[in-house]
C-alpha cells in the first residue's frame, strides 16, 4: 500500500493504478471503524483499485475543541486499510490542502444552511470545499460515502451535479453496533453512561418508522421521536428533520413517497447523528 503525502505523489500513484482499470475513492477523517471498512468493501467490489484519504479537515469544524479532540489513530487506520486491500492512501498535511493564499470555497448555498447545516454553521461549506479538492486531486471514477451522514451525501450529490464533476457517487448503508448505535469515530469520546444511553437515537428512529408504517403522518413520526428522546436525560435533541428522499425538501402530512429522517443529539460535549429512510 502506497502512502502519499503530496498531490504529485497521489496523482502519480493513480496514473499507475489506472493501468489495471478503474479507481474507487473512500474519503475519511481517520479513526477508522467497520463503517469506513464497509465503504472500502463497496469500492473494492466495483473497482480493481481503491484509494483512501485520511484528512481531519479543519474547515468543517465550527468548534475548535471538537477539532482538537477528534480521535487520531493513524497506525491502526493504515493497518486496517492495508488488510482491506487498499492500493494507496493520501494523507496530506493541512498546508497541502490549504496552502498560503488559499481562498476558494465551494458551497451548496441552500442545502448547506438547511437542516443539520443550521446546527453546524459553515460545516457543509467546509465539507464541499475539501471534497472538491480531494476529487480534483485523486481523479477517481467513483467515490463512496456513508448514508449515516445523510445530508453530507445529499450535499455531495448536489455539488457533483452542479459542477459537472466526473466522479460517480455511491451511498453505503449505516453500519451499527450490536445495540443499534451507528458507528462513528466520535463514539469513543462518550462517557460510559452516555455510551449506554446513545442507542436511544436508533430506538427513536425505529419508533418513527413504525408510526409511518402504521399510517401515521410526518408530524406524528416527529412526535414519537420527541417522546422517546425526552425520556432520556443524557440526550439533548439538537436537530430533527424529515425530508422527501427525492428532492430533500421538508416532508409534511401523509407521506406517499420515501422520506429520510435525520436526527442529531448531544451527549455531553459529543454531537451524534443518525438517520433512517422509510418507505410508507
Ligand atoms: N456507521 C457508518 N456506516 C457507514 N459509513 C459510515 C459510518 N460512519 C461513517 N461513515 C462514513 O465514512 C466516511 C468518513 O466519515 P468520518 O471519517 O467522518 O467518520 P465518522 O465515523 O462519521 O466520524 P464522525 O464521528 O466525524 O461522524 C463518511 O462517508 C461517513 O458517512
Ligand atoms: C467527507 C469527509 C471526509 C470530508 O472531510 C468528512 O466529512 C467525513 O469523513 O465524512
Ligand atoms: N462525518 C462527518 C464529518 C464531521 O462530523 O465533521
Amino acid at each position: 500500500m502506497l502512502i502519499c503525502k503530496t498531490v504529485a505523489e497521489v496523482r502519480a500513484a493513480v496514473a499507475d493504478l489506472r493501468r489495471a482499470g478503474s479507481v474507487g475513492l473512500v474519503t475519511t477523517m481517520g479513526a477508522l471503524h467497520a463503517g469506513h471498512m464497509a465503504l472500502v468493501a463497496a469500492a473494492r467490489a466495483d473497482h480493481p483499485s481503491v484509494v483512501a484519504t485520511i484528512f481531519v479537515n479543519p474547515t468543517q469544524f465550527g468548534n475548535p475543541a471538537d477539532l482538537e479532540t477528534y480521535p487520531r489513530t493513524e497506525e491502526a487506520d493504515l493497518a486496517m486499510l492495508r488488510a482491506a486491500g487498499v492500493a494507496a492512501v493520501f494523507m496530506p498535511d493541512a498546508g497541502v490542502m490549504y496552502p498560503p493564499g488559499d481562498q476558494t470555497v465551494v458551497e451548496t448555498v441552500g442545502l448547506a444552511q438547511a437542516y443539520h447545516g443550521a446546527v453546524r454553521p459553515g460545516h457543509f461549506r467546509g465539507v464541499a470545499t475539501v471534497v472538491t479538492k480531494l476529487f480534483n486531486i485523486v481523479g477517481a471514477d467513483a467515490a463512496y460515502f456513508g448514508e449515516k451522514d445523510y445530508q453530507q451525501l445529499a450535499v455531495i450529490r448536489r455539488m457533483v451535479a452542479d459542477l459537472f464533476i466526473p466522479t460517480a457517487i455511491h451511498g453505503v448503508p449505516t453500519v451499527r453496533e450490536a445495540d443499534g448505535l451507528a458507528m462513528s469515530s466520535r463514539n469513543v469520546r462518550l462517557t460510559p453512561g452516555d455510551r449506554a444511553a446513545a442507542p436511544v437515537l436508533h430506538r427513536a428512529l425505529r419508533a418513527a418508522e413504525d408510526t409511518v408504517r402504521h399510517g401515521g403522518t410526518v408530524e406524528e413520526a416527529a412526535q414519537a421521536i420527541h417522546d422517546i428522546l425526552s425520556d432520556e436525560p443524557r440526550a439533548t435533541l439538537t436537530g430533527l428533520d424529515i425530508v422527501n428522499v427525492a428532492d430533500f425538501t421538508a416532508a409534511t402530512g401523509d407521506p406517499t413517497a420515501p422520506i429520510g429522517i435525520m436526527i442529531s443529539a448531544r451527549f455531553g460535549e459529543v454531537l451524534l447523528i443518525d438517520q433512517k429512510e422509510v418507505t410508507p
